[in-house]
């Protein structure tokens, strides 16, 4: 069998003024290597607690049960030297910060994170391409000649027009979807095997959050990357992933393939979701154009 990332028993609880808050109870799920894996579920059902506990990424104030366990190898990277595989156990004592460039780096196991708002992550006073070009430089190795030419790279990548200039632009110089092209760029310059998006499209129109989740799904089909994909949206969902797991007050209610999930749930609440879905958008969920990226 192979997996990516399997998840055992994961419980975790917030501490806040003196009470307690189950974000997630008793979560059962592997990640497989590869996979467009989307996480769905209303606002508060913990999706954003298991990205963070995914990327070991959580506040000291949580309290972690369970295990995560890492069947990952470090990427072929110069500085790379983590064991192929790896734990992460309640208490985790493993437990990493989030530097502002959105790579969470476990012993080697990176993964890259691009959050609803790419303000929050990008700097606002330094030029995008330094923002990128430091990832490489930290992340890869790099000199910084080396870093500014796949930082340009990236911006290429990403599709921001005139990658040249871009790279001496400055965040407020962006519009929301650009920023988002260039916090993507930061989150894969160190080549990840793994790229969470947390409601990455959700603060955009309708139009450029197709042309990100069309980014996404080439970014990850190029470099070979895990996708996981958390929105509280079932129909982009549905467009982007392979498999859904559906969430719930902190519950994995419902995980299967996409087309089983979207054409045969076998949950209410699911259904629910579908219902709300439809009520607002007639287009059919599986057969939504997509646009080029
Ligand atoms: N740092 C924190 N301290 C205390 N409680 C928290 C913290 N972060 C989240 N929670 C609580 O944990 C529960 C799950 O929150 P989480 O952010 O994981 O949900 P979510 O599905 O990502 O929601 P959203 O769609 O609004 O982003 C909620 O009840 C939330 O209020
Ligand atoms: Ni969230």
């Amino acid at each position: 069998m192979t997996v990516l990332a399997s998840i055992r028993d994961l419980t975790v609880t917030y501490r806040r003024d003196g009470s307690e808050v189950a974000a997630l109870k008793n979560i059962i799920l592997d990640i497989q290597p590869g996979e467009r894996l989307a996480i769905i579920g209303e606002s508060g059902s913990g999706k954003s607690t298991l990205a963070l506990a995914i990327a070991g990424l959580l506040p000291a104030s949580a309290r972690i049960e369970g295990s995560i366990d890492w069947f990952m190898r470090s990427p072929p990277t110069l500085g790379a030297k983590a064991p192929p595989s790896g734990r992460i156990e309640g208490g985790g004592k493993d437990r990493l910060s989030l530097n502002r460039h959105n790579q969470a780096s476990l012993g080697g196991r990176d993964i890259g994170f691009v959050f609803q708002d790419p303000s929050a992550s990008l700097d606002p006073v330094m030029a995008v391409g330094k923002q990128i070009a430091e990832v490489a430089r930290t992340h890869l190795g790099l000199t910084w000649a080396q870093a500014y030419a796949k930082a340009k790279t990236l911006l290429e990548r990403v599709r921001l027009p005139d990658p040249d200039s871009a790279l001496h632009a400055f965040p407020h110089q962006l519009s929301g979807g650009q920023k988002q092209r260039v916090a993507i760029a930061a989150a894969i310059a160190a080549g990840p095997k793994l790229l969470i998006a947390d409601e990455a499209t959700s603060a955009l129109d309708t139009i450029v959050q197709a042309e990100i989740v069309a980014l996404i799904r080439r970014l990850v089909a190029e470099d070979g990357m895990t996708l996981l994909f958390i929105s509280h949206d079932i129909a982009l969902a549905a467009e982007l992933a392979e498999r859904i797991a559906v969430f719930r007050h902190g519950e994995l209610v419902e995980f299967g393939k996409t087309e089983q999930i979207v054409e045969a749930p076998t949950q209410a609440y699911t259904r629910a979701l579908l219902d709300a879905h439809i009520d607002l958008d007639a287009e059919p969920l599986l057969h939504r154009s997509r646009l080029n990226a």
